[in-house]
């Protein structure tokens, strides 16, 4: 299968070996948990223990094979300050994904997961809530004090819509790759279940119409 279908806010890329997907994917999480050092890790395989916030927002892209597909993924890295707040929003619009972070050694970053997912439905604008993609990231486990338990962690994802959880560290690469690569994933299932969902409409259309013609002629 060479195309695939994109719900609205996705966009479809052309290469010169066919067509590659593009896949918007956007962290979000209080500022400091590591956003920026995730993705950095991830795009460039570097670390830096003395980065600076983040003002707004700043994209890269990566392109990766996931279960045969080719995908160029686009990490948009956005400003967790409070006070960015208007300089980050307008950029939720067209994501496929969103990686919810925290810190393992910051229980409010755990805490404010869910405004992050509040504040990212209210500026998405995504058509579907129940369905749309996250993955949540606890960050710094390479660290010693911890606040947050992966039991915790993983319980609150449970409850809160089934999210895969990863337990990263930007600093030692840990699960680096696995987390962007589920993101990856989680939004290709999604596209599958629309694809379904899509062809069991076309085929039910058919069947009204044949009915309709039948009983007008
Ligand atoms: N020990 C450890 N430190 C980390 C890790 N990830 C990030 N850091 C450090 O935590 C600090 C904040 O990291 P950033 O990546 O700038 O955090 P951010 O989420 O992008 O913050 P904002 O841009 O303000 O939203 C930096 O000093 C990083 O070096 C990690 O996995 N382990
Ligand atoms: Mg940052």
């Amino acid at each position: 299968k060479t195309s695939i279908n994109l719900r609205p806010g996705g966009v479809e890329g052309g290469t010169m070996s066919g067509k590659n997907l593009l896949l918007k994917v956007i962290l979000l999480g209080d500022g400091g948990v590591g956003k920026s050092s995730l993705m950095n890790r991830y795009v460039t395989d570097r670390f830096d223990s003395q980065s600076f916030h983040t003002i707004g927002v700043e994209f890269l892209n990566r392109d990766l094979v996931v279960d045969g597909r080719l995908v160029t993924l686009q990490i948009w890295d956005t400003a967790g300050q409070e006070r960015f707040k208007s300089l980050r929003t307008p950029f939720y619009r067209g994501a496929d994904c969103c990686l919810l972070t925290f810190a393992v050694n910051d229980s409010r970053s755990f805490q404010n997961l869910s405004n992050w997912r509040k504040e990212f439905m209210n500026y998405s604008d995504v058509k579907d809530p129940e369905r749309f993609s996250f993955v949540v990231l606890g960050n710094k486990v390479d660290m010693e004090q911890r606040e947050v338990g992966e039991v915790e962690a993983r319980a609150w994802c449970e409850e809160n819509g089934s999210y895969p959880y990863f337990e990263t560290s930007a600093k030692d690469d840990t699960n680096v790759t696995a987390a962007f690569e589920a993101a990856v994933r989680e939004v290709l299932a999604a596209e599958d279940q629309i694809d379904h969902a899509l062809l069991s409409s076309t085929i039910d259309l058919h069947g009204n119409r044949k009915t309709s013609r039948s009983s007008c002629c």
